[in-house]
């Protein structure tokens, strides 16, 4: 099922493959942002919930956070409307190097080939194109024209992505708070975004001891806010041990982790979580992460208000059009060089 064949490619190093006995996480913090919507002064509360998940865990559930069931309702059953096509249909809007949205199947992680397919698309009017450091960085959405009722479902995508957005901006706030800055501090990298959907398919995989749906990695942008069906299969590293533990899906429920650009700003007070899917041979898996990303020509870097004298900061700058692009691209096919990390822009402080 999916069109995915079990070869050598999606075979894992042994030590990154997962264990055959699951750990259920516990303790990842779950987030009730409803109080969000009464007037009154549970803003501070929540903020600080939120700033200590980022600070533990990188990782934390929210409930309450006022998106419609019927939204994520009509945005999932689109993405098991386009994953059901015909491969060649599929095919007809597949991605390429210099336009990075559409639809793959061989998205590699770390130079291993993860068991997924995916569609890609940006949820507003596409950024411009921008010259980045290996070319140009091209947005334009894909459509499957010809889908029978894809109108309706590319509505039912938009108006998805509008109520991301809402909830993004939401947190983007409480994380301000948290972090003692104005709430709209980071509000002016969002102009013109290069946020976009992920549609995921994670198929039954014939030797899910050996493959990952996504390996290990950790997301560059600011802030993912995922959607995942009931299967489970998203593992978290645990970061008071280290060990691979699982998000257990809650009905109704986002999960949220804290990216890099997040880890810089913060100068190392919030970090952004490693992670990776498990998949399984038993039932196919679909997720939905809202990637919410800056305008390519920000430059990240620590903010001013959380460096001084005694806390430096502890990043070089850097473009975030040219980060996006160089891993989009080491993603796109199995490369011989490390993949680019934040940790290519740490800076070597000499401590007194
Ligand atoms: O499918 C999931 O649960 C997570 C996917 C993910 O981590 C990603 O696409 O970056
Ligand atoms: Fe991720």
């Amino acid at each position: 099922m999916g069109g995915l064949t079990m070869d050598q490619a999606f075979v894992q190093a042994p030590e990154h493959r997962p264990k055959p006995i699951v750990t259920e996480a516990t303790g990842i913090p779950l987030i009730d942002l409803s109080p969000l919507a009464a007037s009154g002064g549970a803003v501070d509360a929540l903020a600080a919930e939120v700033g200590a998940a980022s600070r533990d865990w990188g990782f934390f559930v929210v409930v309450g956070h006022g998106v419609p069931a019927e939204t994520v309702a009509r945005a999932t059953e689109a993405q098991r409307a386009f994953f059901a096509l015909p491969a060649e249909r599929k095919a007809a809007v597949r991605r390429n190097e210099a336009e990075p949205l559409g639809y793959y199947e061989s998205e590699h992680t770390k130079n291993v080939r993860d068991w997924k397919e995916v569609y890609d698309l940006v949820p507003r009017e596409p950024p411009p194109p921008a010259a980045v450091a290996d070319g140009e960085l091209v947005f334009d959405n894909k459509w499957p024209q010809d889908l029978p009722g894809f109108s309706f479902r590319r509505e039912a995508l938009e108006e998805y992505a509008k109520a991301m957005e809402e909830l993004a901006f939401k947190l983007l706030e409480l994380i301000a708070r948290s972090l003692k800055l104005r709430p709209d501090r980071l509000h002016g990298f969002f102009k013109d975004q290069t946020t976009f959907i992920r549609l995921n398919h994670y198929p039954p995989c014939p030797s899910p001891d050996l493959a990952l749906g996504v390996g290990r990695h950790k997301d560059a942008g600011a802030l993912t806010i995922l959607y995942q069906d009931d299967v489970g299969g998203l593992d978290v590293r645990r970061r008071s041990d280290g060990e691979w533990v699982r998000v257990r899906p809650v009905p109704d429920s986002f999960i949220i982790n804290v990216g890099d650009l997040i880890q810089v700003w913060s100068n190392d007070r919030y970090e952004s979580a490693e992670h990776r899917v498990s998949v399984n041979s038993a039932r196919e898996r679909f997720s939905m992460p809202y990637f919410f990303n800056p305008a390519t020509y920000t430059m990240v870097e620590p903010v001013e208000e959380l460096v001084s004298k005694d806390d430096p900061p502890r990043y070089d700058a850097y473009n975030w059009g040219d980060f996006f692009s160089t891993r989009k691209n080491s993603n796109f096919k199995k490369l011989n060089v490390e993949n680019i990390q934040i940790a290519h822009f740490k800076k070597s402080l000499v401590l007194a």
